[in-house]
């Protein structure tokens, strides 16, 4: 159901990779001339004939910045080299070597600045914050020039964590170059919003001899339903109710437009539109049909006794279950390694931490750890979701319209993965990886100040696009 997406890799897996080519009979000056003419062909393409300025560092991210330099003035290009400190690689010294231009003192470059800006200062070797005054050095720069590019990362940026480094300055780039393949930078903010367009340069790594198991998020291929297919296979879909109806009115309209056959909304309200919806009064025995392919509890459920009550007798189901919102304060999450069935947790930030704690490293590895600690999938949204399975796999969601912010959407996206979890054959967190993409693709598709009720309605559009 979900294609495998771009993998993502820490600074650690890269220099795997990187010894894995090494050992198969290439060297690091090869990858690094690989990498050299990727940039220089991105550069000399989005420069368009004007000057440009590579600011190089010590390691081998300088490196690449000093083969960029010499083959973009190789095309005729006005190319001015600046270097923070002397090379510290035997691969970027043989780089600088070969460089047959002047290298100017970084705090020079700095004063003349220049149209196009290449920033080779430090990559996936940056190993703590920077100094204040290199760091507001490279700030300065990429505002100022016409083209900011910044080379594997922005130079302020923890690879693996998208952390800034840096001063307090928001500094975007225009383009980064991900050299072999994406990092978590590039994906994970802040740094996700420093790094403007992302363009992966194939530096000749295999992508079969390269960790998949985190990945951005692709687009999933959600099977149409066929002339066989009944409303029970397209999936039926029981939204537990509160005194909050709305909510819950949303998840279950969501449902609908995912793609389930059938909406089951356990709830006290009296019938109204849409009434495809099927309204049931909430009893300990409601979910007792088989036929239910997936429970969303949380939206509008309320935290008291009677919610507590609800959500204790979901989690005794066989059923596959979302658990959001309200029911994310109710939960505790060791509870759920009893179950059999799938279950997926939607937590936003403060969610996460109230229920998994503020635990040390980035996003994509806290969520692989509440995956792991709690049994479940875990949806860690924000403006990077972040989907996380307890074997390990992970699935990063590309930026998703800012337009998102705005209430009613964390039930539209429950009732949205229950449709995909309650489809005959999606697993858990296929289904919650589809479920996420369905929604961001539907919210980008609108890109407006739109209401969740809007948004449910733009999920068929977001599945036609997954139909292929
Ligand atoms: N992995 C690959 O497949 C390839 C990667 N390439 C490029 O190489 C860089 C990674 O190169 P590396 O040399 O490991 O690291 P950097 O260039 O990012 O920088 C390391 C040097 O910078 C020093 N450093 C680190 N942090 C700071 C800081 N805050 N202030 C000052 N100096 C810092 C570090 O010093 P240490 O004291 O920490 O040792 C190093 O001297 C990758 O991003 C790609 O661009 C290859 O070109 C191709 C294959
Ligand atoms: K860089």
């Amino acid at each position: 159901m979900i294609v495998p997406g771009d993998p993502i890799l820490t600074a650690a897996q890269m220099r795997a990779a990187e010894g894995r080519l090494i050992a198969a009979g290439s060297s690091v000056g090869e990858l690094m001339e690989r990498a050299g003419a990727g940039i220089a062909e991105w550069v000399h393409r989005l420069a368009a004939g004007s000057d440009v300025l590579i600011l190089c560092g010590p390691g081998n991210n300088g490196g690449d910045g000093y083969v960029a330099a010499r083959l973009l003035a190789g095309r005729g290009m006005a190319v001015r080299v600046a270097a923070l400190a002397e090379p510290r690689t035997d691969a970027a010294a043989q780089a600088r070597a070969r460089w047959n231009g002047p290298v100017e003192p970084f705090s020079d470059a700095i004063a003349a600045g220049s149209a196009v800006f290449v920033d080779a200062v430090f990559g996936t070797g940056l190993s703590r914050p920077l100094d204040p005054t290199v760091a507001r050095k490279i700030e300065a720069l990429a505002p100022s020039a016409r083209l900011a590019i910044a080379v594997d990362v922005p130079s302020f940026l923890n690879s693996d964590t998208g952390e800034n480094l840096g001063s307090d300055a928001v500094t975007p780039f225009d383009v980064t170059l991900a050299l072999g393949a994406l990092k978590p930078a590039h994906v994970l903010h802040p740094g996700a919003s420093r790094c403007g367009a992302v363009r992966v340069v194939d530096i000749g790594l295999d992508r079969a001899d390269i960790p998949a198991s985190v990945a951005r998020t692709s687009t999933p291929s959600i099977a149409k339903p066929q002339p066989s297919t009944h409303k029970y296979s397209r999936g039926m879909v029981a939204v537990v109710g509160g005194p909050m109806h709305g909510a819950s009115e949303l998840a279950a309209l969501s449902a609908y437009r995912a793609g389930a056959g059938y909406v089951l909304l356990l709830t006290g309200g009296l019938p109204h539109p849409p009434h495809a919806i099927v309204r049931q009064r909430w009893s300990a025995d409601a979910l007792a049909d088989e036929r239910i392919g997936a429970v969303v509890v949380g939206p509008g459920l309320g935290r008291d006794d009677r919610a507590r009550e609800k959500l204790d007798v979901a989690l005794a189901t066989a059923h596959p279950l979302v658990i959001d919102g309200d029911a994310l304060h109710l939960l505790d999450p060791g509870r759920l390694h009893a179950r059999q069935a799938p279950t997926v947790l939607t937590p936003h930030a403060g969610e996460f931490a109230a229920l998994f704690g503020e635990e040390e490293g980035s996003k994509i590895v806290r969520a692989q750890a509440a995956a792991r600690r709690s049994n479940a999938v875990l949806v860690f949204k924000g403006a990077d979701t972040v989907i996380a399975s307890p074997d390990g796999r992970a699935n990063v969601l590309p930026a998703a319209t800012p337009w998102l912010s705005v209430a009613g959407t964390g039930d539209v996206l429950a009732g949205a993965i229950g449709a995909m979890l309650a489809q005959a054959n999606h697993a858990p967190f296929e289904a919650a990886s589809a479920g996420t993409w369905l929604h961001a693709t539907a919210a980008n598709m609108l890109n407006r100040c739109f209401l969740a009720d809007e948004l449910a309605d733009a999920l068929p559009y977001a599945l036609e696009r997954a139909h292929g």
